[in-house]
């Protein structure tokens, strides 16, 4: 295989056992990493090894499929799902460049101390030594994985077949490490050698640990996707408006919007996504009132400008995210489709006359997006549907349609892509205002 790390044979033991954990829970009990993580998953690990287990969960999760591929020819029948998920991780890691034995050693080890799965430490040895003498290509020539069925369907539908090929084949990357700063871009860009992206984020390639990163401690940037930052640039929030930002938390858009010199209401449900927030806010050194509330609840009125960043499916975000096609099935959408609608009928209401709305979700699905806008242009006569404010610098004409700026992961594929977004900009007409 290619460039052999350095292991000794009981080198990471904990966290690849809490990376097993993860992807038992993502694929069998269809929870999010996220979940098992605020339930306490690595809680008993010491922080190198809390990374390590979530970059080797993720990094499976992304390449689940081609795990599964590698390792078909090896296997006359399918072992239970903790063996599975343990010759995925051993796949995984050799393939991309582990040393073979170390790996091999660390799962037998693994496997015999698990009741479930003590038997199969004889299986799970002689798989993974057979996955260590595949030639060093043979991975990169399996095809990027395919999204699920109930996901991949309707984006077929909504795309066409090549573009999500090409969605696909970014997820099936690391994603790059883009970051938002509070003042100069392009001197951050030169400060840590990364690369000023034409809608002005800053993008790292190879990041190592973030908050090592010179600036990280000073509050100088912040870490945000290069498309979820295109939402507050369009908003074009100006010193002394008042800007409510109504589903806020953690507070990267927040921070834009604070950085403009605006009045800044950040309000959110979770207490504890505020918790992130405010920690935010503190390390940035920029200032927003905080209110924890239900959107659909909150009544002050008379705003500048709104911004509202709906919950939603995150599809757009899976490049990030590898486990969410594993632990969702869509059943869940419908419900935030229709809070989606409320929550835009609620947000007009609470702009002042001449006032504007951007609405943005970071999902795939039209019915998250497009059709929002064309339903609420619908329900809201005199409603105004403002493309001009879409044409910010780096965003390319066609990336502009009818109802407003369609993100996707494949632009930009040769930079290393983006995240899925969908934003536009609402004016109510005079019965809304
Ligand atoms: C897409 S995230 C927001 C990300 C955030 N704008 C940022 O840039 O960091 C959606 C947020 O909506 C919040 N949320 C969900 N339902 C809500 C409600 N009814 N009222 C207010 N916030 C809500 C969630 O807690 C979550 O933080």
């Amino acid at each position: 295989m290619t460039q052999a790390r350095a292991t000794s044979p009981n080198d990471g033991i904990a966290a690849r056992r809490a990376a097993l954990h993860l992807i038992e829970q993502a694929t069998g009990a269809q929870r999010l990493l996220s979940e098992s993580i605020a339930a306490g998953a690595l809680e008993r690990l010491s922080p190198p090894d809390r990374a390590r287990a979530q970059r080797l969960a993720t990094q499976v999760l992304r390449q689940l499929p081609r795990a599964d591929r590698a390792l078909k020819p090896f296997l006359v029948k399918q072992p239970p799902l903790a063996v599975r998920n343990a010759l995925r991780l051993g796949a995984v890691e050799i393939m991309e460049g582990a040393a073979a034995h170390g790996v091999v050693n660390a799962m037998v080890q693994i496997m015999s101390k698990g009741k479930r799965t003590q038997s199969y430490k004889g299986l799970v040895n002689a798989v993974l030594r057979k996955i260590g003498e595949q030639p060093g290509e043979a991975w990169a020539k399996l095809p990027a994985p395919k999204l699920p069925n109930w996901l991949r369907g309707p984006l077929v539908e909504a795309w066409g077949r090549k573009p999500v090929e090409a969605m696909e084949a970014v997820q099936a990357q690391l994603p790059p490490l883009d970051l938002t700063a509070k003042g100069d871009a392009a001197a951050l860009a030169a400060t840590l050698g990364g690369e000023l992206l034409p809608t002005g984020s800053v993008r790292l390639r190879e990041a190592g640990q973030v908050s090592a990163l010179p600036g990280f401690a000073a509050g100088d940037w912040w870490v945000q996707d290069a498309a979820a930052a295109v939402a507050a640039r369009v908003l074009d929030a100006r010193p002394g408006e008042r800007v409510l930002d109504l589903c806020a938390a953690p507070g990267g858009k927040t921070m834009q919007l604070a950085a403009t010199g605006a009045d800044v209401t950040a309000l959110d449900l979770s207490e504890a996504r505020l918790a992130r927030l405010r920690e935010n806010l503190d390390r940035t050194g920029l200032a927003a009132r905080v209110v924890q509330a239900d959107a659909l609840e909150f009544d002050e009125t008379g705003f500048d400008a709104i911004l509202l960043d709906a919950p939603c499916s995150a599809t757009g975000t899976i490049r990030r995210h590898p486990d969410l096609p594993h632990a969702k099935d869509g059943s869940e959408f419908g419900a935030l489709i229709a809070l989606q609608a409320e929550m835009i009928d609620h947000a007009l209401g609470l702009l002042k006359p001449g006032g504007r709305l951007v609405f943005c979700t970071c999902s795939l699905l039209p019915d998250e997006g497009e059709v929002q806008v064309e339903e609420a242009l619908a329900r809201h006569p005199g409603l105004v549907n403002d493309r001009e404010v879409l044409a910010r610098p780096g965003i390319a004409p066609d990336w502009i349609g009818p109802e407003g700026l369609r993100l996707r992961p494949d632009f930009w594929a040769e930079r290393g892509g983006m995240d899925g977004f969908f934003i536009a900009c609402l004016r109510p007409g005079a019965r809304d205002g």
